[in-house]
Parts: structure tokens; sequence; C-alpha cells
């Protein structure tokens, strides 16, 4: 049967003066999310049963028309998940879309094992792959062009006469238009007159141009067969040379009605085209219509979620949806965007879930600290007179600071924590929750000389276990327990119970000061570091006990000047609950203060962001002076 377009909302256009002027192609288009197929086939992407379902249900429901869930003949995962979608309801069931080949050449359909495996599935929709290259059906397949037209018939009308709706991926449709025009429409006529009820054009090798892609689509649109049968045509189209959004857009505005990509993009070499910004371009930019559910909004969520579940870190620069889609790092962008938001921005970031952002770094004007101080709340009294220059001061100041600590190093766009301190420092009342007066760090070590292949235990500085020079086989000769480890001590002193200063009106204003000397070991210096910090503040702050260290990043920056050098420190930080993550930043040429200094600003940038906590300097307590930063 013919697909029936199935929307029924209004358009998801939200400026629709601005659309007018841009309305192309069809009125509507369905979408066809290959991910758990196509995108699976992307080096490096794998995904148990559990994944597919997850991400399957979140597709459906955000309201994709359909969902390939896999190739069932291929391998046991795909078919558990098959069989576990069987017993699901008609929301997800009417959806699910099973993938596989026609049958093979010189057999007979119902003999297939693969056909087989697409019936036994019980999915009510099948995506067949049929060759469309003239040369590839003779040198690939091995077959004549008319076997190579049965094949696909044969397929179509067999499963047809099953009950099961077809759609037939063209594979090579472009290639193979350009080679024959005369096969690609007798393969047109083959699939319509046998039932299908869409033929989905793909460009399998990417390297189509979207002028000649919009043109032959217009061409497939219009065939007699196609017309007559009210069939449905969809593309395909992969990124081999950049332009699989925009080839599938070209596609619907020669008349595509269904469009087939993965969720980031993901997919085989290059990756298929990316479904994220198709939808937002669909619906925001071209006026086509989606289906009754889909709304852009989401968009930011669904694409964060599936790069969550494939173990990918996010691309940040993706269209719509990367955390820097709509961030503003230039001084003068940020300074225009706060007299006109349309003035570095396609659309309002809001309507695909996403957030404007400012970055701050050595290329900000005042307007990007201005901007940051207002975003976390520190801009001062608004009814006060003299704000605006107390504003202007502070932010002047910092500004200044962050220039001055790049031109050393420090890289505060990707330490976001880092620079919400600096701020809260350079801001009245303000106080840390606790301070480090003082830490020490200890390694003793055995090495291996790598020339020699001998093993030295030898004490480097004080503790641990007395060293002695020996030469020994290096794979058996460590005594058990002597491995190499670090030590540190740290003395913090904590303001301690805010969370009931900040809730009692009646309090003075006085705080109890804690100082507390703990110690650790560790697989090194920095790990010794961290564990006797956190170990000397949980007491004070519970809550930082939930608080991990996920990634630790050193980079040397001036590499002529050896082991004097300049290190810079960036560490990420984890609440294990809720697995948000932050970032830090600390440049020294003391590879351990700089550690040391991050990791102070990744636990007190916990308290800050834990709701409870207060942060206003109680009335004994020295505020930070900020004359020094200029
Ligand atoms: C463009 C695309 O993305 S299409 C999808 C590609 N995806 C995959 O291949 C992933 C899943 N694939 C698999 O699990 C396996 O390849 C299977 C189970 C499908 C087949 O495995 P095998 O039977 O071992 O065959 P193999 O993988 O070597 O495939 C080659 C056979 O497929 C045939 N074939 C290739 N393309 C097609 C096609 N479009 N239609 C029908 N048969 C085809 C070839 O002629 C060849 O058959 P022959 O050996 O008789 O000449
Ligand atoms: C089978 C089809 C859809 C395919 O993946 C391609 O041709 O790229």
């Amino acid at each position: 049967s013919p697909l029936s377009t199935v929307s029924k909302s209004p358009s998801r256009l939200k400026n629709p003066a601005e659309a007018s002027a841009r309305v192309v192609g069809p009125k509507q288009a369905l979408i066809y999310d290959t991910t758990l197929r196509d995108g699976t086939q992307g080096e490096g992407i794998s995904m148990s049963v559990e994944d597919k379902l997850s991400v399957f249900d979140q597709l459906v429901k955000f309201g994709f028309d359909y969902v390939e869930g896999g190739w069932p003949g291929s391998n046991p995962k795909d078919k558990d998940f098959f069989a576990r979608c069987a017993s699901m309801e008609d929301t997800h069931r009417d959806k699910l879309v099973a993938f596989g080949s026609t049958r093979r050449k010189f057999t007979k359909v119902e003999d297939d094992k693969q056909v087989e495996a697409l019936i036994t599935s019980g999915a009510r929709s099948v995506c067949l792959v049929g060759k469309a290259s003239l040369s590839q059906v003779e040198n690939i397949l091995g077959a004549t062009p008319e076997e190579g037209l049965l094949m696909i018939s044969d397929t179509v009308s067999y499963l047809v006469s099953k009950n099961i709706k077809v759609f037939v991926d063209l594979e090579h449709y472009f290639d193979g238009y350009l080679e024959s025009p005369d096969y690609a429409s007798r393969l047109v006529e083959a699939c319509c007159s046998s039932g299908a009820s869409a033929i989905v054009l793909c460009d399998t090798n990417g390297g189509t141009l979207p002028w000649e892609l919009e043109t032959f689509t217009k061409t497939a649109v219009s065939h007699p067969s196609v017309v007559e049968n009210k069939v449905t045509v969809g593309v395909h189209c992969h990124n081999d040379i950049g332009m699989a959004v925009a080839n599938s857009l070209a596609a619907v505005k020669g008349g595509a009605g269904l469009v087939q990509g993965c969720v980031n993009g993901v997919g085989e070499r290059t990756g298929n085209a990316d479904i994220v910004s198709i939808i937002g371009t669909l619906a925001l930019k071209m006026g086509t219509q989606l289906s009754e559910g889909v709304e852009t909004e989401n968009l930011t969520s669904l694409s964060r979620f599936v790069d969550e579940v494939l173990n990918r870190a996010p691309d940040q620069a993706q269209p719509y949806v990367g955390s820097a889609a709509f961030a503003h790092k230039g001084g003068l962008h940020v300074s225009a965007m706060e007299k006109d938001p349309t003035s570095y921005q396609h659309i309002d970031p809001a309507l695909v879930g996403n957030v404007r952002r400012t970055v701050v770094s050595e290329l900000s004007g005042r307007m990007n600290i201005v901007k940051r101080l207002q975003e976390i709340g520190v801009d001062g009294n608004e009814d006060e007179p003299d704000n605006k220059d107390w504003l202007n001061e502070r932010a002047t100041a910092i500004l200044t600071r962050v220039k001055k600590l790049e031109s050393i190093g420090y890289t505060f766009e990707g330490a976001d924590a880092s620079v919400k301190l600096m701020m809260l420092h350079a801001t009245k009342r303000y106080c840390p929750p606790f301070r480090v007066l003082d830490y020490s760090a200890t390694v003793w070590d055995q090495f291996i000389d790598s020339a020699s292949r001998v093993l030295y235990k030898k004490k480097k500085t004080g503790g641990g276990t007395p060293g002695k020079w020996g030469v020994n086989a290096a794979s058996d000769s460590l005594d058990e327990g002597e491995r190499a480890t670090a030590r540190a001590t740290v003395k913090v002193q904590s303001l301690y119970e805010r969370d009931w200063i900040a809730d009692d009106p009646e309090h003075d204003g006085s705080v109890e000061k804690i100082e507390r000397l703990e110690v650790a070991d560790g697989n090194g210096p920095v790990d010794a570091l961290a564990l006797a910090l956190k170990r000397a503040l949980v007491p004070s702050y519970p809550f930082l006990s939930k608080v991990q260290l996920t990634d630790y990043k050193v980079r040397i920056l001036d590499n002529e000047a050896a082991t004097e050098a300049a290190t810079r420190v960036l560490i990420e930080f984890t609440e294990t609950e809720t697995n948000r993550k932050w970032n830090t930043v600390s440049v020294d040429r003391n590879v351990i203060s700089a550690s040391l200094n991050a990791l102070v600003d990744g636990y007190e940038y916990a308290l800050l962001e834990h709701e409870t906590f207060c942060m206003l300097c109680p009335a004994d307590y020295d505020e930070i002076d900020i004359g020094g930063w200029e």
C-alpha cells in the first residue's frame, strides 16, 4: 500500500514570515531513522540489545515515522532485538522496520533464508536493499540485468503477499542513474508494480552533488509508475564529501517525501546524513510539515541521549545541538548579541532545546564578563545607584586577569568551573568555603632502566620503604608491597556548618573555622593529594564524597624549558549521582602546585553548585582582595 503522509500538526515553523520566503519542496516529509542499522555500521559503534531497545523507545517517542531496528538475518543480537519488539504496543510495532537483502541470484524467494528471517522477525514493515547500478549487478552480484530486476520484484511481491509493507533502498541509485538512466527507470517500474510502498534513492558512495541529486530525484518523483501507484520516494545519503545533509534536503526540494538518516550522523566511513540537522532544517527553515508529536525542542536531548548510549563524546560543534552551537566567544559578538540576539544566531537556541552560552577567553571584551557575571547571578544589586560602576570595575579587573592568565598558558574555555570561581572571588562578600593552609607531597619509587633492562630500587625523597640498590630481572623482582607510591598531607581550614548559618536569620555571622590535617597514600603525588584533600573536606562537607575525578590532563607549555617548563593541568570532575561534570584549570612551573590548585577549584565549585550551600562571606572572615589582580 502507498505510504500515507501522517502529518497532522501545523508546521513547526516559529517564524512564518521568514519561512514563507523559503518554502520549498513538498509540504510534508516522513522521517525514517536508521541509527540502529546503518548507524551501527560506523567504525567503533556497537550496541547491546538493551541499548537498541532504549534508543528505539526514544526514537519512537520523539516522533519518527519509521525506525529501522537492524538486520534480523545478520546476527543473533538483531534477531533477539526483533523478538523483544514483537510483544510491544502498536505505537512501537507500527514504526519498526526490519532490514534485509532481496533473494540471492537464481534462487527461489521462498527458499531464501534472509527473506525468511525478515518474515519471522514479526516486523510489520521491511526495507530491502536492491542494487540500482547496472555495472554492480553484473560485476558484484554476477547476475544479468533481468535477474537483477527479478531479485527485487520477486522479493517485494512475496513480502507484500504476506501483508508486509515494503520499502526498497535502491543502493547506488544516483551513480546507477548516471551510468544507465534506462536501467534506473526499469528498476523504479519493477519496484512500483510489484507493490513497494516506497522507493528510497541511495547516495551509497556519498559523492553526489546537491544539484545532481535534486534533479535526479525530480525525475524519479515524476516517473509514471511512481505517480500511478502513489509510491513515496525517499532519500538516503552518506557524508563522504560532507554533503549528506545538503543532499537530503535537496532531495526533499526535488520532491522526496521521506528522509532516512542517523542521529548525530553516525554510520559507515564518514557517516550517514545527520537526521538531527535534517529535522531542524526541514522544520525551522524549509517549512516542511513533520508528523504529529515531532517537537524540534527535543532535538538536543535526543542527540545527547544517543551519544550517551553509544559512549561517544558529543561533538561540540554539531549544528543545532552541539554545546558550542550557540556559544559566543569573540568580544564584538557578545557585545552585539546584547543589543540584538539575532546578530550572531540563526535561530533562538530554545527552538532546538539548546542554550546560548558566553565563552570567556583572551578574545573576550568587557561584555563577555558582564554577561557571565549576570549568568551566574553575581551582578550586584541593580537598585544601588553605583551598581553599574561596580559591575564595570569588576568586569574590567576580571578581563585583565583572564587575558594575563591566558598569556601564560591558561585556557579558560575548557574550564568553566574555574571561570565561575574567578568571578566569585572578585565579588563583594564572597569567600571560599575552605582554604588550603599548607600541603606536602612525597614520592618514592622503584624504577627500571629501560636501556639495560634492570630494576633499581632507590629512595628518592622522604618516607616509604628504605631504598636499596640492586640488579634484578625486571619482571619478577618486585617484592610484595613494594610498588611505586606517593604520600601527601593537606591542612585545610573549613567554614563548618555553613548550611546552618545560612538558614538562621538570627545568626551573628560569626563562623566556626575548623582546621583539619589529613594524610593519604596514592598511586602518584596528585592521586595522594586528591585523596588527602577530600579526606580533609568530607567531614565538613559530606556532599564531596559524591564527587570523583574523571579526567586529568597535563600539557607542557614551553617544551624548550625542559623540566622547568610551565605545565597546564585540566581536571574533569563528576558528581556520581547526577553524572554532572565540570572542569578546572591551573598553570604552574610546578606540576604538583598546578594540580593542587585545579583540585581546590574543583571541590570549591562542587560546594557552590550544591544548592544548600551559602556563599556569602561571614562578618569575621576576610574578603578576597582583587586589588593585586591588575
Ligand atoms: C549499502 C548497505 O549498507 S547494504 C547493508 C550492508 N550491511 C551489512 O552487510 C551488514 C550485515 N551483513 C551480514 O551480516 C552479512 O554480510 C550477511 C549475513 C548479510 C551475508 O553474509 P554472507 O552470506 O556471508 O555473504 P557476504 O557477506 O559475503 O555477502 C556477499 C553476498 O551477498 C550478495 N549481495 C551483495 N549485495 C546484494 C544485494 N544488494 N542483493 C542481494 N544480494 C547481494 C553478493 O552477491 C554475495 O553473494 P555471492 O557470494 O553469492 O556472490
Ligand atoms: C542499503 C542502503 C540504504 C544503504 O545503506 C546505502 O545504500 O548506503
